[in-house]
């Protein structure tokens, strides 16, 4: 018998308002979407201004009936600097758009989609008072983490860490290896955990907020991750141990174009970008050889100094390489320009914009290696499309990626805590030359493990069926 149309699964998405989970998010969005599962996305009001204004969002859903674009504020003033200060975001989020997204819940149209209630939340983990809704109105909710399993996982060790004695850390030497981080194999290092770690405070607001992930994560009833099991295994493994219920299913953006292929549907023109894209870039890439271009982006919240930008110009110079740089327009600290000599000395050498289309330039056959932030939404993109990497982490999660990415899957270099020209000039010339055949064979294995998992079968395929099956039961029990 036919369900009715109140029991079908309808779920909310609510992503961290940031450029990097609110990508991923529409990914899993359009993943549901494709399975029939009526979905509204709520968004900030200033992520909505910007995807308003940078991309079709619009249009581009407009091919799924069940698809809504819902709007919450986050309580800060429009002019706000959200990504230099992110925990006043999460300040604010807990405080004032944790009751407008109970109203929004009870009261307010969320529920009233033609009588189909919210059967599901999944919204980002970070947000805890989402959670504390959910079960307080009796809607089961499922988590995401938008950042590696391996940094989640350095989270869930803050205890130990800290237990043990290996946090704060007061000492002077950041290659202090670490012992508390099970599944490692002491290969960690100070420097390797999360910027906030080498803080000698153990009040810092960081270590207060991510040293209660374990439990936190666990009142939800599992937990979505955009990452698959060749990649990280290990470490979902040692997850599992506390945290049971996991849905390993990335790469989200390969993962869509893999489904939106088998229906033979052409993939999303337009982008989730929150800063305007600059295609030209690519057509700068179809005049160069191929393999032969080194991309360099620091996705969206990082800052560098003036000289920094200046050690990275004279390194890319040096190594002879032709490159193509995104420089966004806040990303230099105290300077909207980008300085003369870098401009005019680009022109020979490569190509500079304030924003790319960075899935398509990675799959660019022109282009042989990624110096990166580490992002977990970059990192992931460079793995799928077997580009290795420098990897140079601003903060966060990046420090433990950049060490996985060198130490643990072998794709490429770490060189955190440091910028200087004559280091980077080396590590473009071994990745793009020297040790290039090294990288490649690592980056070869990954990429092509990476698109089997999304095949039929596949480990990343198969969590992805299990979720949405969950989510419809949990439709119909509602
Ligand atoms: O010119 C550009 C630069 C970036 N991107 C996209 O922007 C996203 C950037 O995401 P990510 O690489 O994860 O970096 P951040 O924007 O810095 O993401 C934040 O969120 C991530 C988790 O979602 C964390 O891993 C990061 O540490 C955190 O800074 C990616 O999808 C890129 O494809 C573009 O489209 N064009």
């Amino acid at each position: 018998m036919e369900k009715k149309d109140s029991t079908r699964p309808h779920v909310l998405i609510f992503p961290l308002p940031l450029q990097g989970p609110v990508n991923s998010m529409f990914k899993l969005a359009e993943l549901l979407c494709l399975a029939g599962i009526h979905i509204t996305f709520l968004v900030t009001d200033y992520i909505h201004t910007r995807l308003l204004r940078y991309t079709d969002i619009h249009s581009r859903f407009n091919r799924y009936p069940g698809f809504r674009l819902e709007t919450i504020s986050d309580g800060l003033r429009e002019d706000h600097p959200r990504g230099d200060r992110i925990m006043e975001l999460f300040d604010s989020l807990k405080t004032n758009t944790k009751p407008l997204f109970k109203e929004l819940l009870t009261t307010g149209s969320l529920g009233s989609d033609k009588g189909r209630p919210i059967t599901c939340i999944i919204a980002d983990g970070i947000m805890g008072f989402t959670c504390d809704v959910a079960n307080e109105i009796g809607i089961p909710i499922i988590y995401v983490r938008t950042i590696s399993a391996c940094c989640l996982w350095v989270f869930f060790c803050l205890p130990n860490l800290i237990e043990a004695g290996e946090l704060p850390f007061n000492g002077d030497d950041l290659d202090t290896p670490i012992k508390s981080v099970p599944g490692t194999e002491n290969s960690l290092r100070i420097r390797d955990l999360p910027s906030f770690c080498r803080s000698g405070d153990i009040c810092h607001p960081s270590i207060q907020l991510y040293k209660t992930e374990r439990q936190e994560l666990r009142r939800a009833y599992g937990l979505i991750l955009n990452t698959f099991e060749d990649l990280e295994g290990s470490i979902l493994s040692q997850m599992r141990t506390v945290c049971p219920n996991l849905y390993p299913i990335g790469p989200l953006h390969t993962h869509l174009k893999t489904k939106l292929a088998a229906e033979s549907t052409s993939p999303a023109i337009s982008s989730n970008s929150l800063w305007k894209e600059d295609k030209s870039c690519i057509t700068w890439l179809d005049s160069q050889p191929p393999k032969s271009v080194i991309y360099v982006s620091f996705g969206s919240l990082a800052i560098m100094t003036r000289d920094q930008l200046m050690e990275f110009w004279h390194g890319l110079v040096n190594s002879g390489c032709k490159f193509l740089w995104v420089i966004r327009p806040d990303s230099v600290a105290g300077d909207s320009e980008i300085p003369a000599e870098v401009a005019e000395g680009t022109k020979e050498r490569g190509y500079i914009v304030g924003w790319a289309p960075q899935e398509e330039v990675l799959a660019h056959p022109s282009v042989g290696g990624f110096l990166t932030h580490s992002g977990w939404n970059s990192t992931l993109e460079s793995v799928i499309e077997g580009k290795p990497m420098i990897c140079w982490p601003y903060f966060m999660d990046q420090q433990v990626n950049s060490r996985f990415v060198e130490e643990f899957w072998k794709l490429g270099l770490d060189m955190k805590d440091t910028c200087d020209r004559v280091i980077f000039e080396k590590m473009v010339k071994d990745l793009m030359v020297e040790r290039r055949d090294e990288f490649m064979k690592s980056a070869d294995q990954m990429a092509r493990l990476g698109k089997k998992c999304l095949s039929e079968g596949g480990s990343s395929y198969c969590n992805l069926d299990r979720l949405i099956e969950d989510i419809k039961l949990m439709g119909v029990e509602r």
